[in-house]
């Protein structure tokens, strides 16, 4: 998705910003509380630069949701005050942001612009329910008492358990038909089957193929996706550790590669699920008491946890820090 505001030309504008992170998936916060900060893709991208901006792998605007300016997300106004308005590094718009949620949280509580331990975000993909505290990781049953949940670290970052809503398979009858609806090649290895998932956002789960290292994958390009999804896909590389635990390695769209996605985190863990026999459609026939709800995905930039919830919802835990708050120049517009 790609927005096109105008872009008038004025003169250089200051904005204030904060840093954070999840699983090292980085954005750039801007706060706009009077919803009057519509930034264009190229000051996006210049945002997210790492060189001559900020750096990051988004930049998500801070908005009220009334004021979001988009029908869909004005109608989530009366049950989420504020609203992930969420970018991709190269100024492309997307739907939603797994770790983008965990982060907006922890920013939505410092401020205290939300003092509950649970409420809901406004999305582009719809409302998101959010608990504090909440490490979802093995063992803790997804109530993790001191806010420090599995994947947090002792950097002060506090835990957060992001219900994604609903899942689904993009092309059910074909993926039910045949275990797989896309193919992926990736540097110039041989086409492997994949299956497409929208998690509010789209995306294609790849098992890592037999003989193939997962660290050795040359992600500085975008892998090659057949058929061509005309939004754009991400794109996960998967390898199996055990029962219930992966490791996941992610090209993102509007991106590159990051050291983290959320959405596709659970899109990995909800593939691996389907294809041991976890579907609703039951795949293959495989008892559903083999198939586990709750998966621990380790990434580059640590680890998240998943749990497939009753009703096609998925959640996604993990860790959210704040690094860093500032002021910034934005370069005059041409
Ligand atoms: N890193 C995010 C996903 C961000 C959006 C994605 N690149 C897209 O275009 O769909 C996550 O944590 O989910």
């Amino acid at each position: 998705m790609t927005s096109d505001p105008t872009e008038p030309v004025g003169s250089p504008r200051r904005l204030d910003f904060t840093k954070g992170h999840g699983t090292e998936n980085d954005f750039v916060l801007v706060p706009d509380a009077q919803g009057s900060i519509p930034l264009t893709p190229s000051e996006v991208a210049w945002l997210a630069d790492r060189r001559a901006g900020i750096g990051g792998d988004g930049v998500i605007r801070v908005v009220p949701t009334a004021l979001a300016g988009e029908p869909a997300v004005m109608d989530q106004a009366s049950d989420a005050r504020w609203f992930m308005d969420y970018r991709n590094a190269d100024g492309s718009v997307a739907e939603m942001c797994g770790n983008g949620t965990r982060v907006f949280a922890a920013y939505l509580r410092r401020e205290g612009l939300e003092q509950d331990p649970e409420f809901a975000i406004a999305t582009r993909a719809g409302l998101k329910h959010v608990r504090v505290g909440a490490g979802g990781g093995h063992g803790d049953g997804g109530h993790g008492g001191d806010g420090r949940g599995a994947g947090a670290r002792e950097t002060g970052e506090t835990a957060y358990a992001v219900n994604l809503g609903p899942w689904r398979l993009s092309s059910p009858a074909e993926a039910a038909a045949q275990g797989s609806d896309a193919l992926v090649k990736v540097d110039d290895h041989e086409a492997v089957p994949a299956l497409s998932l929208d998690l509010g956002n789209p995306h294609t789960v790849v098992m890592l193929p037999a003989g193939r290292e997962l660290d050795e994958l040359d992600l500085t390009r975008a892998p090659f996706v057949q058929p061509t999804p005309l939004e754009g896909t991400n794109v996960e590389f998967v390898q199996v550790l055990g029962p219930g635990h992966i490791r996941m390695r992610v090209h993102e769209r509007g991106v590159g590669e990051t050291r983290s996605c959320g959405t596709g985190a659970a899109a990995a863990a909800l593939a691996v699920r389907w294809w041991a026999g976890g579907g609703d459609a039951g795949a293959d026939g495989a008892p559903r008491d083999q198939v586990t709800d709750l998966w621990r995905v380790d990434v580059p930039g640590g680890t998240v946890h998943v749990r497939a919830l009753p009703g096609d919802q998925v959640e996604l835990s993990g860790p959210a820090a704040l690094v860093a708050d500032g002021t910034v120049e934005l370069p005059p517009r041409h």
